[in-house]
């Protein structure tokens, strides 16, 4: 249903939206809100984000001079009205799809794109990088970074302020408090937040602090104004800001643009030092479904704009998030010791599942996947047994917590790594493409892949009885495949894979999600009279060297399949056939992995086809190996 937009014709890029009257800014955000609404009920996306922060981001670029002012927005999410009034109208509703625009901001998308996101508290670091090239080049510019609430309980965002600060970069951070992460926000940061934002006495204090000062001797005055000064930081979000060498300005209508406009002038125009702009916003704003939902629809499907009803597909099996959570919460009924704790997504592991039934053994600690991972080193040097659930890419945030806290130290710690492989719309950013690679080079550390729902039930109970160091086990984006489903997990055998289909010619090692792509390559390969054995090797680490040891004396070729980087298992794979010497012998071993690029984003299924990961790759690998002409046919069947 495309939507009356007068002045947003006329508005391609923000040079034509600093030609409007101030007046007319209302009606132009107004028109911005329902073409972002409208766009999105036909892509799906992160809506209620974008639509909070339309009022911001007119503003943003109404004032400044972008893109000769760099503009980073942190995560990215929010960057769709952004997106719209940088040239880039005509493709938005392109938005996440194969060939389309990215869900964030992209260097290589535009020049109003200064910076990539997607993962959080990066925006402060950045703009302190454009505000300190700015004055090396000798550029009169600024840096702006707009930070929300929740990613300002990102670690590194402090890191960034604390040098900003230090500095005295001339650059603006706009903090936009919505008073939500992508659940209500955790942490004594947003605490201390809500009190500046709703101190009615701080609103007061200010006012009256004003009105006085008109009246009274420049002496006097100043003295107030230090008082003010003093009082403000008191009771707002101030203090810290300033105490870290900011000026803070706010809080401040997000939505008001009479309030917006001027406060920006005034701050574009000030000399030196950098300030904190802090913003009161409403998540999901101006659309009602938004508004009203829990999470203001911060992740929607397709939706219809007149009722909101999202346009979600019916489950043919159960979501890998679900089975961890349901299967987590079985083992804890019986174990005391099992804790859960989460990064800022509860909902995405379903650890919220999980609350409800422990909410004393649930932990969401904020966008902070560093402390995530050492406080489950803590509590488990003393004898607990906590789950960190962090998303594969994220877990990158904590690497060096995950090698210094939890591996040399060999504390048994337990990663549930989900979205492991292509996640599709989220694309380069969020693909949980590395940690096979980074987490298999650490000693001590165990490594699982779940080939199907059934194998995380197992997965899960296995984690939780193991106490003898770090445990990890992957798992997809998604629903399952639609197998079986076991009451109780068994415990697995550490370092033990199974034969889940015996041949005689060609062996294909699976690991994690590609399972049945590997299956439906064994039925290609049999109908072309090549006998395939296919095993599930479950561990990528320790390996299963007997397993391993049977498929190269058995066949006459040996195919291994990971949703992983390259570096990973069939890697691992490699080295331990060159220790045995079997290289030497022409052991035809093909590894297939991810490519060496970091994907756009597309459906999973599209990925995995332009990463040649799928069944009729598998069967051309397999034939390759075995010296037999390429089945160009089959793959286009
Ligand atoms: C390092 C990292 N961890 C987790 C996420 C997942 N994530 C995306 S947006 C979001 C919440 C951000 O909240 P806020 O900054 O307040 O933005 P809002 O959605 O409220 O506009 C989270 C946790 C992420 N993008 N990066
Ligand atoms: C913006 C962000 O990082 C999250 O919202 C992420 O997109 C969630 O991913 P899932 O949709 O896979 O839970
Ligand atoms: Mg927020």
């Amino acid at each position: 249903m495309a939507v009356e937009t007068p002045l947003l014709d006329n508005v391609k890029f923000p040079a034509d939206l600093r030609k409007l009257d101030k007046s007319e800014l209302r009606q132009f955000a107004d028109e911005l809100r329902a073409e972002m609404i409208d766009a999105v009920s036909v892509t799906g996306g992160h809506l209620g984000s974008g639509l909070g922060v339309v009022e911001l981001t007119t503003a943003i670029h109404y004032v400044f001079n972008t893109p000769d002012d760099r503009l980073v927005f942190d995560v990215g999410h929010q960057c769709y009205p952004h997106k719209i009034i940088t040239g880039r109208r005509d493709r938005i509703r392109t938005l996440r799809q194969g060939g389309g625009l990215s869900g964030f901001t992209k260097r290589s998308e535009s020049e109003y794109d200064p910076f990539g996101a997607a993962h959080a508290a990066t925006s402060i670091s950045a703009a302190t990088g454009f505000a300190e090239a700015s004055r090396h080049l000798k550029k009169e510019t600024t840096s702006i970074a707009v930070i929300g609430d929740g990613s300002m309980s990102g670690g590194m965002a402090y890191e960034g302020l604390n040098n900003a600060g230090h500095l005295g970069s001339k650059m603006v951070v706009i903090l936009n408090d919505n008073d939500m992460s992508i659940a209500p926000p955790v942490g004594a940061m947003s605490a201390y937040l809500a009190r500046a934002s709703s101190s009615g006495v701080y609103q007061g204090f200010r006012t009256f602090g004003k009105q006085l000062a008109k009246r009274l001797p420049k002496a006097i005055y100043n003295q107030l104004a230090k008082a003010e000064e003093y009082g403000r930081g008191m009771v707002s979000g101030g203090t810290l800001f300033e105490e870290l060498g900011f000026y803070y300005v706010g809080p401040i209508d997000g939505h008001n643009l009479d309030q917006l406009v001027p406060v920006l002038e005034n701050v574009r125009d000030m000399k030196d030092g950098p300030v904190l702009v802090h913003v009161v916003t409403r998540k999901g704003a101006g659309y009602p479904p938004a508004e009203e939902s829990a999470d203001k629809y911060h992740g929607v499907a397709k939706f219809d704009v007149v009722s909101g009803k999202q346009k979600k597909g019916t489950p043919n099996a159960p979501a890998y998030q679900k089975v961890f959570a349901k299967t987590l919460i079985k083992e804890a009924e019986k174990d005391d010791r099992i804790i859960g704790i989460t990064a800022a997504m509860p909902s995405g592991t379903s650890l919220d599942m999980f609350a409800e039934v422990f909410p004393d053994r649930c932990y969401d600690v904020g966008i902070a996947e560093q402390h995530a991972v050492t406080f489950a080193a803590g509590l488990a040097a003393d004898g607990l047994r906590p789950f960190a659930a962090i998303y594969s890419t994220f877990l990158q945030r904590a690497y060096d917590s995950v090698v210094h806290d939890v591996a040399i130290q060999n504390l048994p710690v337990r990663f549930p790594m989900d979205r492991a492989g292509l996640v599709g719309a989220d694309g380069q950013t969020h693909a949980g493409s590395f940690d096979l690679a980074y987490l298999g080079c650490l000693p001590n550390m165990v490594i699982m892949a779940a080939g199907d729902e059934a194998e995380l039930v197992h997965m899960t109970a296995t984690a939780a009885a193991f106490d003898d160091g770090p445990i990890a086990f992957r798992y997809p984006r998604g629903e399952g495949v639609g197998v079986d489903m076991p009451e109780q997990g068994k415990l697995l055998e550490i370092g033990k894979g199974r034969i889940v289909r015996e041949g005689t010619k060609v062996a294909i090692l699976s690991l994690g999600g590609r399972l049945q792509e590997s299956l439906k390559a064994a039925d290609t390969l049999e109908a072309q009279g090549i006998s395939t054995t296919v095993a599930d090797a479950r561990f990528a680490k320790p390996l299963d060297h007997d397993l391993i040891m049977r498929l190269v004396n058995e066949h006459e070729a040996l195919i291994t399949v990971e949703e992983g980087s390259r570096g990973g298992f069939g890697a691992f794979v490699l080295h331990f056939l060159s220790e045995t010497g079997l290289l030497d012998n022409g052991l035809k071993i093909r590894t297939m992995h991810l490519p060496d690029v970091f994907q756009d984003q597309d459906s999973p299924e599209k990925m995995y086809d332009a990463a040649r990961l799928n069944a009729a790759h598998i069967v051309e690998r397999a034939r390759e190996a075995l010296g037999m002409e390429s089945n160009v046919v089959t793959l286009r069947g």
